[in-house]
């Protein structure tokens, strides 16, 4: 095995900008009966399944030994006949899309016969991993902030390689992204690529114009957060007392999914900060694994509200990890300290209102 994962960087930018073409396609015609409720009462849309069929499809084809911890299954899938024509249509048509930079027909992708629904059903479910400490493994979300994806906001095709527990590679595609964060209203759509030990890369949607990425210094008056949109899935008012103690006066950037990370480690933005809402909810490793990598490849340290490593080997969850901190090494003390005071105080409270 190449440790420059020349190969692996490849195959996962190949996977990620045929899943992006696919979401992005899929979503100027995307119907109310092509979305799914789940147990947990989040939201599945055919471009999720079709996506993850097609990104394992061309894992599986360039590494059939290396297992994936993918975010969904085709449990549901399989009892609507309907939306799985339209899963298998879709994926058909992403992965017989023309070559396009980089892309090698060897991979399995390009013109060439249809999978059938058997295929891409048994291709979405050998994304079950279940994760681990050991060996090399795969993580796919194959949309994050699906939330985002169904209101025309961000939302990202986020695939990263684990080995032994550590993040070595990751992939971000953001097909509603701006490719210039000074031109707010310029072109969209980026990939962003990190390998560990080789920096971190930003390019647009075709594989053109890679670029290297790292987190500027940023003035403290110019700093801002980058939080999430649903309140429900990280603690804005927590957000906003950090904030506070640190003299930000900048309001916080909303937006879904690992977009976020791509953001901070572009230097727009300054702070990634996610505190739980509700005791018990474990994130998930395809939550963050790629986010992880790129922005501790364009210098950055990521850490929880405790000041420890995010730990990627302990299965699908980062297990007791509390929180996410992101930032650049100097802004990131300074918010960690905030982050502790702040929840010394939060406990306080809580301690003075039971008494
Ligand atoms: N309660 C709770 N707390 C924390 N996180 C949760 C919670 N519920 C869901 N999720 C996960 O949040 C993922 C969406 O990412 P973001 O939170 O960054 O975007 S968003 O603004 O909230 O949409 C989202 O990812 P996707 O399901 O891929 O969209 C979920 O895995
Ligand atoms: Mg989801
Ligand atoms: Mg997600
Ligand atoms: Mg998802």
């Amino acid at each position: 095995m190449s440790t420059s994962f020349l190969t692996e960087k490849q195959v996962a930018i190949s996977a990620v900008r045929r899943a992006c073409l696919l979401t992005s396609s899929v979503f100027n015609k995307l119907v109310k009966n092509e979305t799914l409720t789940k147990e947990d009462k989040s939201p599945v849309t055919v471009g999720d399944y079709a996506a993850q069929a097609v990104v394992n499809i061309i894992l599986k084809r360039a590494f059939p030994d290396d297992p994936i911890v993918g975010e969904e299954d085709a449990d549901d899938l399989k009892k609507d006949p309907a939306l799985t024509k339209r899963v298998v249509e879709l994926a058909n048509e992403a992965l017989q899309a023309d070559l396009g930079l980089g892309e090698m027909a060897e991979w399995g992708i390009g013109p060439g016969p249809e999978k059938s629904a058997e295929e891409l059903l048994g291709a979405i479910d050998q994304g079950n991993h279940v994760g681990g400490p050991l060996g090399r493994m795969w993580t796919l979300d194959p949309i994050d902030g699906t939330k985002g994806f169904l209101r025309g906001g961000q939302y990202a095709v986020c695939l990263a390689l684990i080995i032994d527990g550590h993040v070595e590679l990751g992939v971000i595609g953001c097909p509603n992204l701006p490719y210039d964060p000074s031109d707010p209203e310029g072109p969209r759509g980026c990939i962003f690529v990190a390998v560990r030990g080789q920096g971190a890369q930003q390019m647009t949607l075709s594989g053109a114009n890679p670029a290297p990425v790292t987190i500027p210094e940023i003035a403290p008056g110019a700093l801002n957060f980058l939080e999430s949109v649903e309140a429900a899935h990280s603690d804005h008012s927590f957000n906003n007392r950090v904030s506070t103690s640190l003299n930000i006066s900048r309001a916080p950037t909303r937006m879904d999914s690992q977009a976020k990370y791509c953001c901070l480690a572009r230097g727009d933005g300054g702070v990634y900060l996610r505190m739980p809402t509700k005791a018990g909810y474990k994130e998930k490793i395809w939550d963050h694994a790629s986010g992880n990598v790129l922005v501790e490849e364009a210098g950055g340290i990521v850490t929880d509200s405790r000041g420890l490593a995010l730990n990627f080997g302990l299965g699908k969850t980062l297990g007791d990890n509390y929180g996410v901190i992101a930032a650049r090494s100097d802004v990131h003390k300074k918010v960690l300290e905030a982050v502790q005071q702040a929840r010394a105080a939060e406990e306080e409270e809580i301690a003075k209102a039971k008494a």
